[in-house]
C-alpha cells in the first residue's frame, strides 16, 4: 500500500489512517478522535500538542494498540495493529512498540532490572538492548536493584524509558515523558529519545514542554479530535 507522499507503509515506523474513537456514557457521546491520519517515518521525531481534552491520550492509546479505534487503521513497521484481538496487539506491542505513559509502565513489585528483563522477554526472539548498556545509558546502573517506589521522580522517568526501550522498538510512543522533571533530567531524557530516533527508529511524543518540542522534526496540533496543521 502506498501513502500520499509516495512512500509505502512499510517505510514508515508508524502509519495511522482516518482514526475515529467515540465514548458513550448514557445519552452522551464524546467524539475523541474524528478522522486522524498521521505517520512517523523511520528516523523521525513527531510531537503532538493540543489543549486538554483534544484527544492526545486517546490517540496515543490507539497508536499503541492499548485501545481500539472504532474506525481507521494503525500499522507499525508495515504490520497492521488495529482490529486484531487483544492478545495479538499485545504481541505486536511487545515486539515493535515502546510506550511511556503518564501513569507509569513499571511493575511495582519488580526491581528496575527485573522490569527491563520482563519487557525484553516479552519481545521474544527479537534482538534487544543489552541490559548493562541500557542501565548505563539511562544512568540507572547504581539503581538496578531498586523497586519503583524507592526511586526519585527523575529516576522513575528514566526507568520508565529504559523499559520502553528494552525491546529496541520500531516506534517509541511517549506521553509527556519529561512531565515535571528539572532541566538537566529533561535534557537527559531528550538525549535518549534523540539517540533512539538516530538509529532509524521513530519517536512520537505528546508534550507541552518547549525543550521537548525542539527535538521534534514535525509538530502536529490536535484540537477537538482533529489535526489542525502538520508543520515544520
Ligand atoms: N474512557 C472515557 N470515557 C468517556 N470519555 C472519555 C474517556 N476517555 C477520554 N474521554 C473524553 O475524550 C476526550 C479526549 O480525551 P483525552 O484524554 O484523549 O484528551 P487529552 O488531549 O489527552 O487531554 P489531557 O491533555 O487533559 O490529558 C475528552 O473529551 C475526554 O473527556
Amino acid at each position: 500500500m502506498t501513502g500520499t507522499n509516495g512512500t509505502s507503509m512499510a517505510d514508515h515506523a508508524l502509519d495511522a489512517r482516518d482514526l475515529y474513537r467515540f465514548f458513550r456514557a448514557g445519552e452522551e457521546e464524546t467524539l475523541a478522535l474524528r478522522g486522524v491520519s498521521l505517520h512517523v517515518a523511520r528516523g523521525e521525531t513527531v510531537a503532538v500538542i493540543g489543549p486538554s481534552g483534544s484527544g492526545k491520550s486517546t490517540l496515543l492509546a490507539c497508536l499503541a494498540g492499548l485501545d481500539e479505534p472504532a474506525g481507521g487503521t494503525v500499522h507499525i513497521a508495515g504490520e497492521r495493529l488495529s482490529h486484531r484481538p487483544e492478545s495479538e496487539r499485545a504481541r505486536l506491542r511487545a515486539q515493535h512498540i515502546g510506550v511511556v505513559t503518564q501513569s507509569g509502565n513499571l511493575v511495582a513489585h519488580l526491581s528496575v532490572r527485573d522490569n527491563i528483563r520482563l519487557a525484553r522477554s516479552a519481545a521474544r526472539g527479537k534482538s534487544s538492548q543489552p541490559m548493562t548498556e541500557l542501565l548505563e545509558r539511562t544512568g540507572l546502573a547504581h539503581r538496578a536493584h531498586a523497586l519503583p517506589r524507592q526511586l526519585s521522580g527523575g529516576e522513575l522517568a528514566r526507568a520508565g524509558l529504559a523499559v520502553a526501550l528494552a525491546n529496541d522498538p520500531d516506534v517509541l510512543l511517549a506521553d509527556e515523558p519529561t512531565g515535571e522533571l528539572d532541566g538537566s533530567t529533561e535534557r537527559r531524557i531528550l538525549d535518549l529519545l534523540r539517540a533512539h530516533r538516530d538509529t532509524s527508529r521513530g519517536v512520537l511524543l505528546v508534550t507541552h514542554s518547549r525543550q521537548a518540542l525542539r527535538i521534534a522534526d514535525r509538530v502536529i496540533s490536535l484540537d477537538d479530535g482533529r489535526i489542525l496543521d502538520d508543520e515544520r
